[in-house]
């Protein structure tokens, strides 16, 4: 395939592993980015390592709303010698979109029109190119397919979920789904260990916390860092989740794989520790069309990180999202919509 141009939209803890992770494969160069005060355009190329060291604890819980971690106006990409401060960082990546040929969208995920918005920014402006997201919430998908129309009109292709879960996991949920013609179950169940990633992933985990019984996603994005510290005390740094709304359930639907209902996602988070406190599972149960009832499962290594496991899949499903867009399809699509399937 061509060398592909891409962007970063953010730059917390997803968005500066996606660009570390592009230096390590070929034929992806980073020639945009930005976060809430800052934006970075290099049609040549960005300085990556430049950038990273620039952005080096930026990252606040909060999305960078109300705070970043360094001081000054200066601070998060604005602080590199390859970026301007700027109220508007989506509209100048946006301005620039003609040599961009997709957007990984690592933005913040509480406000859960925010994505849908900025992708019709994109559509407004008639980009004709790839956007992808690595959003959670089930009930985004459906706020996306009803841009259907203006994707298709401006050439945008939109692939969406496409993080670990939903993402890596959904799309082998739709694998092992092709050895069943009757999917009875999807189980996913995951585990990350955070120790040292933590400060780097304090959105993540304020996202989390809204699926925690007593919780929603109100009072997640109300909650101060302290009140985030408490109830992670109270846990003793050890979240457990159960029957979260993960947009896997509706991906794996609109894939024609199995109902939405019959998926269940789960996990549990330790933010004190680097070692994962449950090796991340996916079972997809079923019969086959000679009637066997059974099971098959896809573990990842417990020494793979979040950042591996979210960043790799993304930059993969971009790069499936770059052939269609060229082959001139356009839409919505979810990551188990870009595996093998009947
Ligand atoms: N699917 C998965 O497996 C998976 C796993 C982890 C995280 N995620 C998702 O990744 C996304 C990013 O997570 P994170 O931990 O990197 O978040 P973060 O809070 O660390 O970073 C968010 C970034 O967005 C920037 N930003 C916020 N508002 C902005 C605006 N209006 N304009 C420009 N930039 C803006 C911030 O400055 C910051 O750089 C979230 O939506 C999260 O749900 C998905």
């Amino acid at each position: 395939m061509h060398e592909i141009k891409f962007a970063v939209l953010g730059t917390g803890g997803i968005g500066r592993r996606t660009l570390e992770y592009a230096t390590a494969k070929d034929g992806l160069t980073p020639v945009a980015a930005c976060d809430r005060h800052g934006v970075a355009v290099d049609h040549g190329g960005l300085d990556v390592n430049e950038l990273l060291a620039a952005t080096e604890g930026n990252i606040a819980s909060d999305g960078g709303v109300t705070a970043v971690k360094q001081s000054g106006e200066t601070s998060g990409v604005a602080a590199s010698s390859q970026a301007e401060p700027t109220e508007t960082p989506i509209a100048d990546i946006i301005a620039e979109s003609d040599g961009i040929d997709a957007v990984l969208i690592a933005l913040p995920n509480l406000e859960h029109d925010f994505i849908p918005r900025v992708a019709d920014r994109f559509a407004e402006a008639e980009y004709d190119g790839v956007l992808v997201d690595v959003l959670k919430r089930s009930r985004v998908i459906d706020m996306l397919d009803d841009r259907i129309d203006s994707f298709n009109d401006a050439g945008i292709t939109f692939v969406c979920g496409a993080g670990a879960t939903p993402g890596l996991l959904t799309g082998a949920a739709a694998l092992a789904a092709q050895s069943f013609v009757d999917i009875e179950s999807v189980e996913i169940w995951w585990g990350v260990g955070l120790k040292s990633g933590y400060e780097d992933n304090r959105g993540t985990v304020r996202e989390d916390i809204a699926h925690l019984d007593g919780y929603d996603t109100e009072t997640a994005r109300s909650m101060s860092d302290a009140e985030i510290e408490q109830v992670i005390d109270e846990h003793d740094g050890r979240l457990e989740f159960t029957d979260m709304e993960h947009a896997d359930d509706v991906l794996l639907e609109r894939a024609g794989i199995c109902d939405a209902e019959d998926v269940t996602v789960g996990g549990i988070l330790d933010a004190r520790s680097d070692e994962k406190p449950t090796t991340t599972t996916v079972r997809v149960t079923g019969t086959t069309f000679d009637g066997e009832r059974g099971t098959n499962t896809f573990q990842l290594d417990d020494n793979t990180s979040m950042e591996a496991n979210v960043n790799g899949p993304a930059l993969g499903y971009l790069q499936a999202g770059v052939r269609r867009n060229r082959n001139g399809e356009y839409g919505v699509f979810g990551p188990a919509e870009l595996m093998p399937g009947f």
